[in-house]
């Protein structure tokens, strides 16, 4: 430890905040007037401590001076103050300020001495003693000292070290003592008690103190209770500690004597009994104050204080609300024009019931219509997103809402609505999964958005008009509907559900439909179209499966169907239908579902195929189709001696069968873009 041979030696003190003002003056008196050689010092923190309070401790109004050096220091606050509760005292939360005291290096020595401690006599001789640091025994844990009183010698390394336990909130106690005993634990010199002596008004050992009374150099009221705090007749007995407490107060009165005439307001402001408003603050005629002329009394209460209060306390009653029936509307208003009184029934139908009709008590079991609605609730953006008339004669406009409206997929929210029209499907009451739910429901009561847009519809028939001369010639049964999208029921669900959508293809072929591949009912006709090498499998997974292990049910199928063509072992990339072409980025959102197909790009090694069965039925309604130019992908992947498989498609849609892997992404809209539809409208 360096210790500091140059500089000067002074007393200091440390104010952290207005309301020890008392303190510090009296502290500095009494050094005074026991004719002390040594000049006084006080750290003050400007950011917690007024400008009149530091005025204060400059002069006194006989302009005298009671501090010779302000020392303005920054506050080292605790933010870990947990100790500081320990012992009451969370006031004490930036007592850390003290260690400031030791980057003071212009001062040979240091006195340190608390504000709320008062000297009997000068103890200069301190500055003589060759520790570099002294302090008293503490009477609550005489083994440790009291940081009231302390002889330091400045220096930047026992500065840095307690800085960096201040940060760190290591102290016992939370406060300067704490820390400064664990610095210098067994290093300090033991000062006499006499130099700290900390009267008690529970506990006084009263001979030793008739011992030592005559050799006592300055006492020090710890604890929360500061002589100006507890006022002037607190503790007039004769008692050792009331003795010592009127020893401070006898300072006091001789600088800020109650009847001087001179004693600045803001000192007596802060002991206990000593202000006067009445004396400050000049009243009006009638005793009122005068806004005019003067600041508001200090101790009038604030105008807001009479301020009529409210108070609405929660209902605790645990009754649940019923709504009130018809007869709380008995003092409406009666009809009394003619709109109000022949009011026609309203025809819109919402959530299965007659909007005029009374709600059901329970959920409402949807009421049969031509087709099932997605009920729309005001709750639920998701259903509310997705107006879906079933009455043919309503107006329908193509709403910015309609064609936004998500692509079916597989949201909790969205499995929810469909399931509000299917009475047997509850959420919450069965055992199967929302997806499962969602599929069965898509299954047996939905159809796609665009099955009412007249153009789409009108396109659709043509085409499958066209597809049933095809198939006709194909021998497969038609399915002879009128939607783009039928949905079968479970019963009579092939395992390969593909419907056409329209799609908008990049280039010259923009708007050509994707091509279906239908299993449709005649197992035979199917079994027809199987290839006899497995290589011309292309199914749905876009995935390299052992043929086994694939998913795909049509696959299956067609293995079950050929029982003599066995598939080999070796992976097999399957794909039975055939994305688009993937759609720029540039262009319109991606249809989502039913994936549009294109001829079979078989995958087979080293060479091209005839075109297969399979490839027959999906170039069925397409004839005139210019082949799509491989993609690079694709390309490579036909490469000789390539095994890298065909790109897969972004995933199935609402259309792909039982058990499958859910699509892990995002998916778009499922309706075709303006652009598209333009071109649709055939
Ligand atoms: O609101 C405050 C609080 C404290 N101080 C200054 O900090 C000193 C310490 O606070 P104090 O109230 O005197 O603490 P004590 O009651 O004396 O408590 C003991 O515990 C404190 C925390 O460890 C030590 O600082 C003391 O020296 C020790 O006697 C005071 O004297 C003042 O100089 C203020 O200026 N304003
Ligand atoms: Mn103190």
């Amino acid at each position: 430890m360096t210790v500091q041979t140059k500089g000067e030696d002074v007393y200091a003190s440390i104010l952290l905040t207005d309301t020890y003002l008392p303190g510090a003056l009296v502290l500095a008196h009494s050094l005074r007037d026991a004719g002390t050689k040594k000049k006084l010092a006080i750290l003050v923190t400007p950011d917690t401590v007024s400008p009149e309070v530091i005025t204060q401790l400059k002069a006194s109004t006989l302009n005298q001076t009671v501090y010779d050096y302000i020392i303005p220091v920054e506050r080292i606050r605790n933010d870990h103050p947990a100790n500081l509760y320990l012992m009451n005292r969370p006031d004490l939360h930036s007592a850390f300020t003290k260690i400031a005291l030791w980057k003071q290096t212009q001062f040979r020595k240091i006195v340190y001495i608390d504000a709320d401690v008062v000297a009997y006599r000068a103890p200069d001789e301190l500055f003589e003693l060759p520790h570099a640091f002294s302090a008293a025994p503490d009477i609550g844990w005489p083994d440790i000292f009291n940081t009231g009183v302390m002889v330091l010698s400045p220096n930047m390394g026992d500065y840095y070290a307690m800085m960096a336990m201040a940060e760190r909130g290591i102290s016992f106690d939370g406060a300067d003592q704490g820390l400064l005993n664990m610095h210098f634990k067994n290093s300090w010199n033991r000062l006499p008690f006499t130099y700290n002596v900390t009267p008690s008004a529970h506990y006084q050992y009263v001979p030793a103190y008739l011992h030592f009374q005559s050799s006592i150099s300055m006492i020090h009221f710890i604890g929360a209770d500061k002589p100006w705090k507890l006022g002037r007749s607190q503790h007039v007995g004769n008692n050792p500690y009331d003795e010592m407490i009127g020893r401070w107060w006898a300072v006091y009165d001789r600088h800020y004597h109650p009847n001087a005439n001179n004693v600045p307001d803001i000192v007596r402001y802060f002991v206990k009994g000593e202000f006067d408003p009445t004396k400050s603050f000049v009243l009006g005629a009638n005793g009122s104050w005068d806004a005019q002329k003067n600041p508001p009394p200090p101790y009038s209460k604030p105008e807001g204080y009479n301020l009529p209060q409210t108070y609405y306390a929660m209902s605790s009653d645990p009754t649940p609300f019923v709504t009130p029936d018809s007869a709380h509307y008995e003092n409406t208003p009666k009809p009394i024009f003619p709109w109000e009184m022949n009011r026609s029934r309203p025809k819109r139908v919402f959530g299965g019931y007659v909007e005029s009709e009374p709600a059901p008590a329970t959920t409402p079991a949807p009421k049969a219509t031509p087709k099932p609605v997605a009920t729309p609730r005001a709750r639920s953006p998701v259903r509310s997103s997705t107006p879906k008339p079933s009455d043919s004669d309503t107006p329908r406009t193509p709403s910015p809402a309609r064609r936004a409206t998500p692509g079916p997929t597989p949201s909790s929210a969205r499995s929810d609505a469909w399931n509000s029209a299917t009475p047997t499907a509850t959420p919450g009451t069965t055992a199967t999964t929302p997806v499962a739910q969602h599929h069965s429901s898509v299954w047996n009561r939905f159809t796609n958005v665009w099955d009412d847009i007249p153009e789409i519809t009108r396109y659709i028939e043509a085409l499958q008009s066209r597809y049933r001369r095809s198939r006709s010639r194909s021998n497969v049964n038609p399915t002879g509907t009128t939607k783009v999208t039928e949905f079968p029921s479970e019963d009579e669900r092939p395992s390969l559900p593909v419907t056409p959508a329209p799609i908008k293809r990049t280039g010259s072929r923009a708007g050509t439909i994707g091509r279906v591949l239908s299993y449709g009912e005649d197992e035979k006709a199917f079994a027809a179209t199987v290839p006899s090498a497995p290589q011309e499998w292309v199914c749905v997974h876009g995935v390299q499966w052992s043929p086994a292990d694939c998913p795909c049910e049509l696959l299956q199928k067609a293995n079950n169907l050929l029982p003599g063509r066995e598939f080999g072992a070796e992976p097999v990339h399957h794909k039975l239908i055939e994305k688009a072409e993937p759609e720029r980025a540039d262009t319109a959102t991606p249809i989502v579902s039913p994936m549009p197909v294109k001829p079979v790009v078989t995958t087979v090694v080293g060479k091209g195929l005839e075109p297969s069965p399979v490839d027959r039925i999906l170039s069925i309604g397409n004839e005139e189709e210019v082949p799509a130019s491989p993609t690079i992908a694709e390309s490579w992947a036909s490469r000789p001696g390539s095994t890298v498989p065909l790109p897969s498609y972004a995933g199935p849609g609402p259309m792909f069968e039982k058990g499958e892997v859910l699509p892990m992404h995002a998916v778009g809209s499922a309706l075709p873009s303006d652009e598209v539809r333009e071109e649709l409208d055939v």
